[in-house]
């Protein structure tokens, strides 16, 4: 970078791709500003990135680093969401870094709210942070306007997770003769995609099935928390989320029908510990968002249609997101496709930490887990198998339970799930405001960031709220010890810890019904 090459940087999910972009960034805008090359018709720094929510991310770690630094460099970032007064006001100055998607800078050059002219004056640098997605948010067109106001000068680099043909194109529509940096853990092989301190595991079972499965994992312990779950549709998010309301395990939902603000929060509250299950949709490709784009254009009223065109085109709140310290990525439906596999489970086993992903496989979705096996086991080069089968969860723990999981599954109907997704974005878009005001004047204050408030008012029976002694089989009970063992050896548990993390006081065992059970 330093010779002024661009540069293709490729690294595994959670290796700390934004820092390995971002100190050169401010070296090299440092040094401009030192030796009075700075131009200032339009922004010296270009960060594109696929999504809002890492819009957000990214802003924050780069101003964190400048706080740090001793010249005022100014940082801002712009979505489509916001107004075109705000974003030109956003962009008077004009800032020194422009942390954007592709589509909003798109928006603001045939706006004219930014000169081509200017940023050809002005660019030094570009990023393409979460590059593989770039292209599968459809930004083809909008980084073909770009390029023919990038002088010819800048330097850019392009940071990925996976290869892909995507990868490719890119590279070639953008950089010049880049310098390709394949980044690996020390001691590991060079084409390696999943982090090694993420142990894989997979459950073959029937798609009507899942929901047994999921209850038998949680509720017997059989997994460490914080667990981010995946679902390939908002419907299913919210079927499951009030499924496991039945038995007293409180969850969140995330997806891209929120508000900005409530999705930016829920990330937060999740990330201070404030509940331990995250139910998310991937991106906004799930079947709404698709259906939503068709319907949108013939009809705009009607309450759910309403809600539907609501649909953020540019959400993608899990992939790049730096969520921490998720110990469990469970896909309860597969990812389309192995690069989606490896974007989730990178979710966990961030910064060396320690994770788990658990897949539950259906029939129908066995063609997606061998293609994700053959990746692996291609790229990893490995005779073995990468995922293996979950070995805690008996047969026996499962049928102990299954009566009553059919039970409650039977009585969450559609009309329940439609009911509790209008009732959700309701509360988050009142929560979005309440939040906005509250955290201009408290920023610290993490109380109004209850996402994972119970859906229906009814209290929940004592017989689905605990499993009783007797339905666990002793292998069960073991395992369900072991990994409460393990989670109290990491200081899961501790209060101190916890405080540090964000929990009020008095939110203790005897309060909160989750803490009550006991295996
Ligand atoms: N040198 C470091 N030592 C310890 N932690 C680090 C270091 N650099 C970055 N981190 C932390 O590692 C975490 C993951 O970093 P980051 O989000 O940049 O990963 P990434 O490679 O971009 O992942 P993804 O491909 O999923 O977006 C962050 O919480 C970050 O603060």
């Amino acid at each position: 970078f330093q010779e002024g090459k661009d540069v293709v940087a490729k690294a595994k999910t959670g290796s700390g791709k934004t820092f390995a972009y971002l100190l050169p960034l401010l070296q090299e805008l440092l040094k401009l500003c030192k030796e009075g090359r700075i131009r200032k018709s339009a922004p010296n720094a270009l960060i594109l990135v696929p999504t809002r929510e890492l819009c957000q991310q990214v802003y924050n770690e780069a101003s964190s680093l400048l706080e740090l630094c001793t010249s005022k460099l100014k940082i801002v970032q712009v979505t489509a969401s916001m107004s075109d007064k705000d974003i030109k006001l956003a962009l008077s100055g004009p800032p020194n870094i422009l942390v954007t998607t592709p589509a909003c800078v798109a928006a603001c050059i045939s706006k004219g709210i930014v000169q081509g002219s200017s940023i050809k004056e002005s660019l030094s640098m570009m990023i393409l942070d979460e590059a593989d997605l770039l292209l599968s948010y459809r930004c083809e067109d909008d980084l073909k306007a770009l390029v023919p106001h990038i002088p010819r000068s800048c330097q850019s680099i392009l940071m990925s997770a996976t290869s892909s043909p995507d990868i490719d194109k890119l590279t070639k529509l953008l950089l010049h003769n880049p310098f390709v940096l394949t980044l690996t853990e020390v001691g590991h092989a060079k084409d390696d995609v999943v982090p090694r301190n993420v142990q894989q595991f997979w459950i073959s079972c029937s798609a009507k099935d899942k929901m047994l499965y999921i209850l038998s994992l949680l509720k017997l312990e059989l997994i460490q928390k914080k667990v981010l779950i995946f679902v390939n549709s908002i419907d299913n998010a919210f079927r499951l989320r009030l499924f496991l309301e039945k038995f007293a395990i409180r969850s969140a939902v995330l997806n891209a029908e929120l508000p900005q603000n409530s999705r930016l929060h829920i990330i937060e509250a999740f990330n201070a510990r404030l509940f331990d299950y995250l139910i998310a949709t991937d991106d906004n490709k799930t079947k709404e968002a698709k259906q939503t784009n068709k319907e949108s254009k013939k009809d705009s009223k009607g309450s759910r249609k309403h809600l539907q065109q609501t649909l953020d085109a540019e959400f993608g709140v899990v992939r790049g997101i730096d969520f921490k310290n998720v110990f469990t990525v469970v896909n309860f439906d597969m990812p389309p496709n192995p690069a989606g596999y490896i974007h989730r489970i990178g979710r966990t086993g961030r910064a060396n930490k320690t994770g788990a992903s658990i897949s539950l496989v259906s029939p129908e979705e066995d063609n997606v887990f061998e293609e994700i096996e053959h990746m692996l086991q291609d790229v990893e080069k490995k005779d073995t198998n990468c995922i293996l089968p979950f070995p805690l969860l008996t047969k026996n723990a499962v049928e102990s339970l299954r009566y009553r999981a059919q039970d409650v599954a039977r009585s969450v109907t559609s009309r329940d799930i439609q009911e509790a997704r209008r009732q959700d974005v309701k509360n988050e878009i009142l929560n979005s405001e309440k939040l906005k005001a509250h955290f201009e004047e408290n920023p610290t204050d993490l109380d109004l960031l209850k996402h994972d408030k119970l859906l229906t008012n009814k209290s929940i029976p004592a017989h689905l709220r605990d499993v009783p002694e007797y339905l666990i089989d002793p292998t069960t009970k073991e395992a369900s010890n072991a990994v409460k063992l393990s989670r109290a050896a990491m200081g899961l548990d501790n209060p101190r810890r916890k405080k540090r993390m964000g929990f009020r006081s008095g939110s203790g065992k005897s309060s909160d019904p989750l803490r009550t059970f006991s295996a």
